[in-house]
């Protein structure tokens, strides 16, 4: 996008400038320290997206299809109230949070309802829409009618201009994650996750971003999932990595933001604390690749490991979800959008 700077400058920016989060070194490393330890014992790969039961296993049109879908509504699954969670059982469990989402694409499909073509969703009414986003709990799937706007945006504009699926999309990328950014955010509207700050225009992306991580996991880095630039993709600014930087000392928040954040203070989108907590966050997992790249490269038995923002995020963000006790007293800032 024209004037708008890239997650990662704009994440470089926030970071130097932000008054109620900072960035700490010593966290940095402690999570750096983290991943050596899981690439040693080559448990960090592309291939750990697939692992997870409910995400697609195939490396294909479907798969992407189904990603896409997942990923236009990958956004405010966190319930005020921890004892009214959205929930769908699936697999003969109950999923909650971004999992519940997933386990009710599959659901979906399992009784044969074609959720992720376009054509399906493009014009879904709102009837339709709670019958296959039901809940199997009082509560249910936060933002209902957002997401139906979003569903019918992206429907339409893949109908209308790219034959009815993002793998028409991805083809005319050349391989390239970044050029499929800006094709995302300027195509797909809802995906436009920016911000004004100190007068300028910054980016997070968090959605766009792991859309084209989520490809890339699913296909394993290769076919479809193939981009010769992919190390360049950010960490995905949500509302649950800032809990586990801040868990590990990665990131710090001012007493009055802490205070605020344990009231549940309602953020809007753009707001300074906002901004500054997810661009901090991007910065710091960039500093935590950094760093743990230097100390993988110093050592001959893990020198060129792979290792990028995107696994340095999942492990994050799984870590987070494994140890949800852990994290309990480490409140997540409160908001309510379309974008993360
Ligand atoms: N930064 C980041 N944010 C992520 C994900 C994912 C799912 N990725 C899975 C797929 C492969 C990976 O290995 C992960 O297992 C969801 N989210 C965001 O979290 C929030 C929901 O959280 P909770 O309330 O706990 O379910 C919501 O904003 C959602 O948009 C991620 O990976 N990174």
């Amino acid at each position: 996008m024209a004037g708008v700077m890239s997650p990662r400058d704009s994440a470089r920016l926030i970071a130097e400038t932000a008054k109620d989060v900072t960035v700490d070194a010593v966290g940095v490393g402690k999570v750096a320290e983290l991943i050596m330890d899981l690439v040693k014992k080559q448990s960090f790969s592309v291939k750990m997206w697939k692992e997870h039961e409910l995400n697609p296993k195939t490396m294909d049109k479907a798969a992407v299809d189904w990603v896409f879908l997942a990923d236009t509504l990958n956004f405010s699954f966190w319930s005020a109230d921890d004892q009214k969670k959205y929930v769908v059982k699936y697999g003969g469990k109950e999923h909650t949070g971004y999992w519940s989402l997933c386990a009710a694409i599959n659901r979906a499909l399992d009784e044969g309802v074609k959720i992720t073509d376009p054509m399906f969703y493009a014009n879904i009414s709102k009837d339709k829409f709670l019958e296959v986003f039901r809940s199997d709990s009082d509560t249910e799937i936060p933002m209902v009618d957002e997401r139906i706007e979003v569903l019918h945006e992206a429907g339409k504009v893949l109908l209308e201009s790219y034959n009815g699926s993002f793998v028409n999309c991805i083809k005319q990328c050349d391989k390239s994650a970044q050029k499929l950014l800006q094709l995302i955010v300027t195509k797909f509207p809802a995906y436009r996750d920016t911000a004004t700050y100190n007068g300028k225009e910054v980016s997070f992306y968090k959605r766009a971003q792991i859309l084209i991580a989520d490809i890339w996991g699913a296909c394993e880095g290769k076919g479809l999932g193939e981009f010769t630039d992919i190390d360049t993709i950010t960490m995905f600014a949500d509302y649950r990595i800032p809990q586990a930087l801040v868990y590990f000392g990665a990131l710090k928040y001012s007493n009055t933001l802490m205070e605020k954040l344990k009231k549940d203070t309602m953020m809007k989108t753009g707001d300074r604390e906002e901004v500054e907590i997810r661009g901090c966050s991007i910065w710091a997992t960039e500093l935590v690749r950094d760093e743990a790249r230097k100390r993988l490269d110093a050592d001959p038995e893990t020198k060129g490991a792979e290792i990028n923002a995107i696994l340095i995020d999942h492990y994050l963000w799984d870590y987070r979800r494994d140890h949800a006790d852990k994290m309990a007293h480490i409140p997540f800032h409160k908001i309510r959008c379309i974008y993360y």
